[in-house]
């Protein structure tokens, strides 16, 4: 007999590649494209584990349909933010299948810019800018008055780099410290940023201005780092940190947190003392980068509890 249970479960379809294309009458046409991970929870489905009973289970197949579907049937306005997409998506399947409890829906998107010729953006023709990567996830769970949501965004893998301006000095010294004092350094990492949402209303999410903040948080995020007019924030990884999310939390009241994870790839002045070369410190021109290892710089930034303030 078998004796152990299930603590938790979820399934769906992962990779769920779907592009949706917006014609309008003037011959302008906007594209959004993007890979879905849909997931479904219940208790009702333990038994498709435990007792090889189907009866219940929706299958990975119709869920990987019902995206298409959506993407087809839905308001364009609906589809072409992927926060938005993503509720309008886990909503869907909570409303009509009365056995699931929680849908997760995650979206990474593919973001094709528009070209552009004489500063004039092309009606129909797109190409891939930036490394980063934008993706959201939406928890949608059925609750006691309607459904509760839960979100996060953000985007990974924007890589920066500075080329002064950023140092490291006075950190605590010991036996095993070699690392001198780096009172201006090459700076370089891939950003990992993301942020939730205060809102658990499905309707008061789904209003709020997801691209803006995208935006936002993406041009906070360079902004910290190339031009922070205080000297202490270009101190350190961490200072940096902190001033690039506790601009996002000032410009966006949706967001409720945020957190990086920066790792710090580092660029060494290679010495070239040995060809009776300078290379080090303040004449530092030529450097190694260093794929391994690199340091890793990460928090989680909110506002204060309220009644602290
Ligand atoms: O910005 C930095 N933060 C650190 O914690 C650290 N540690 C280190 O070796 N280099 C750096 N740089």
């Amino acid at each position: 007999m078998e004796t152990s249970i299930i603590k938790s479960q979820a399934y769906g379809k992962d990779r769920v590649r779907v592009v949706r294309v917006v014609r309008h009458a003037d011959g302008w046409q906007e594209i959004a494209d993007y890979s879905v991970c849909i997931l479904l929870s219940g208790a009702a489905f333990e038994s498709s584990y435990t007792k090889g009973d189907n009866k219940l289970v929706v299958a990975t197949d119709s869920q990987k349909n019902t995206v298409y579907y959506l993407a087809k049937t839905l308001p364009a306005d609906r589809v072409m933010v992927p926060e938005v997409f993503a509720t309008e998506v886990a909503a869907f399947m909570v409303k009509k299948y009365s056995h699931v409890t929680t849908c997760h829906v995650k979206i990474i998107t593919k973001p094709w810019e528009r070209m552009k010729f004489d500063n004039k953006g092309h009606p129909h023709s797109f190409y891939r800018e930036g490394k980063e990567t934008r993706w959201t996830e939406a928890f949608v769970t059925r609750a006691q008055a309607g459904l509760s949501v839960k979100m996060n965004s953000g985007f990974y893998d924007l890589e920066v780099l500075k080329t002064t301006n950023s140092s490291f000095t006075d950190f605590w010294r010991d036996e095993l410290t070699t690392l001198p004092d780096m009172p201006d350094r090459v700076l370089s990492t891939k950003v990992l940023c993301q942020w939730t949402f205060v809102s658990d209303d499905l309707d008061t999410l789904q209003k709020t201005p997801f691209d803006t903040i995208y935006a936002g948080a993406k041009r906070n995020t360079l902004d910290a780092l190339a031009n922070d007019p205080r000297a202490w924030v270009h101190a350190s990884v961490q200072t940096t940190l902190y001033i690039m999310a506790d601009r996002i939390l000032n410009d966006f009241a949706a967001v409720d947190d945020v957190y990086y994870a920066l790792p710090n790839i580092h660029y060494f002045p290679f010495d070239l003392s040995k060809f009776g070369l300078k290379n080090l410190q303040a004449d530092a021109e030529v450097y190694m980068p260093i794929a391994d290892p690199s340091g890793y710089i990460t928090a989680t930034v909110s506002r204060p509890a309220k009644g602290k303030l």
